[in-house]
């Protein structure tokens, strides 16, 4: 996403345990949001202590069904119950982005958007991962909108870039704000 914007960056692996991150914060009954801010926050903090001097973004998302927050499905098959489960109902995908610099948060975001799912059949249901799953595999939701899994949807209520894994508008805008970006 960064890319296509032409905003120069580089990727470095944060490695910090977003699986007893995650289950901590469950376990104190965290708002979805906050766990995605965390896990965000987790990332950019290791790297920024790695990085003085530069801006560090880091980013995570979650997905919220039914008050419970979903981690990616690891199978053909737990996508199929996911999707069977959400089918006629409504998600949301939470999306947090927080900016570290020498150590210290100075932004953070998180977008939300509602996901309206399709009453999809069992058949197309079938024929959709059978085609799909090793792209959409990648999303928390076992869909990508930019591609057949705007096929699975009612309704989209948020931002686009928000689905895709970040707010990439709120974070050009703070970048374009401080002058790290030309407009
Ligand atoms: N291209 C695309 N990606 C999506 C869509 N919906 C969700 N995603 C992606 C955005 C996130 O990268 C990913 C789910 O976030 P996660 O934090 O679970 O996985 P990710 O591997 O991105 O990062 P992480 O494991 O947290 O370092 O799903 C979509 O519609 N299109």
């Amino acid at each position: 996403m960064l890319t296509n914007a032409a905003v120069p960056f580089r990727v470095e692996k944060a490695r910090v345990d977003e699986e007893m991150i995650r289950a901590a914060l469950q376990s104190e009954d965290a708002h979805p949001r906050d766990i995605a801010d965390a896990l965000a926050e987790s990332k950019a903090r290791k790297v920024s202590h790695r990085n003085p001097g530069n801006l560090v973004l880091g980013c995570d998302q979650v997905l919220e069904f039914e008050g419970r927050v979903l981690a990616k499905p690891e199978s053909l098959e737990d996508a199929r119950e996911q999707l069977t489960a959400m089918r006629g109902k409504r998600h949301r995908l939470l999306s947090a982005a927080v900016i570290y610099e020498d150590a210290e948060p100075i932004w953070r975001h998180v977008g939300v958007v509602r996901m309206q799912l399709r009453s999809i059949s069992d058949d197309y249901l079938e024929d959709y991962l059978a085609r799909n799953w090793q792209s959409a595999r990648q999303s928390v939701g076992a869909y990508k909108l930019e591609e057949e899994g705007v096929r699975l949807f009612e309704r989209v209520e948020g931002d686009y870039f928000t689905v895709l894994g970040m707010p990439l508008l709120e974070i050009l805008s703070f970048l374009t704000v401080r002058g790290d970006l030309k407009s």
